[in-house]
């Protein structure tokens, strides 16, 4: 969903994206609760909706705890690489720590999606490249928006279905506030 406006002579547009949160050390509730504050803290993301929390099985073979996992939809003028850099500037001064690939971490924001674009730039690959095949982003995306459509992939509802459940368990006695 694409919108366009004019400020000041430049042509600003917006867009729908879809982040996915997660974390699996420390106080991994209070870590998603920071993150989403400070997600929206500064200018330039307007919220539109946050999952429930999910806890989740690891994924990608590194034997570790389990994560707590959300995911947040919002608006943004923003361009990706600034969401990507305030997504980095929150992970660091959740002082994350990135020892082993898809090991454990106080804090993981990835862009799963963002508008429509495409990217297959290391940096900022769009949409995220394994999102289709984690049901950790896609069974709280479906609750949010069966209907959306993963860019490349699909219905973000059938995409849950094929990746399954398993694993993924909804946590409603764990609560997040949408932010301020
Ligand atoms: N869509 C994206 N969202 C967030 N980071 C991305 C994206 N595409 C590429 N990256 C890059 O991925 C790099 C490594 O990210 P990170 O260490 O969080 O990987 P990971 O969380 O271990 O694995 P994964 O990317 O599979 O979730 C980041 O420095 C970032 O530049
Ligand atoms: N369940 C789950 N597994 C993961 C997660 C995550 O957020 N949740 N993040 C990872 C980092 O890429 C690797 N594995």
């Amino acid at each position: 969903m694409t919108d366009r406006t004019l400020t000041g002579g430049h042509m600003l547009i917006k867009h729908r994206v879809v982040l996915s949160l997660g974390s699996n050390l420390g106080d991994r509730l209070e870590n998603l609760q920071d993150a989403v504050d400070a997600l929206f803290d500064a200018p330039g993301l307007t919220f539109l909706a946050l999952s429930p929390v999910y806890e989740t099985a690891p994924w990608g073979g590194v034997e570790q705890d389990d994560f707590l996992n959300v995911v947040v939809i919002a608006e943004t003028l923003l361009t990706p690489e600034t969401l990507l850099e305030r997504s980095q500037s929150i992970e660091e001064s959740l002082r994350r720590e990135r020892v082993v690939r898809w090991g454990p971490r106080t804090l993981d924001i990835d862009i799963v999606q963002f508008g429509e674009l495409v990217s297959d730039a290391p940096e900022l690959t769009l949409p995220h490249p394994r999102a289709h095949e984690r049901a950790f982003v896609l069974v709280p995306w479906a609750l949010l928006e069966p209907d959306a459509v993963l860019t490349g992939h699909g219905r973000v509802a059938d995409l849950a279905a094929a990746a399954g459940e398993q694993g993924v368990t909804r946590r409603d006695d764990l609560n997040l506030q949408p932010p301020a």
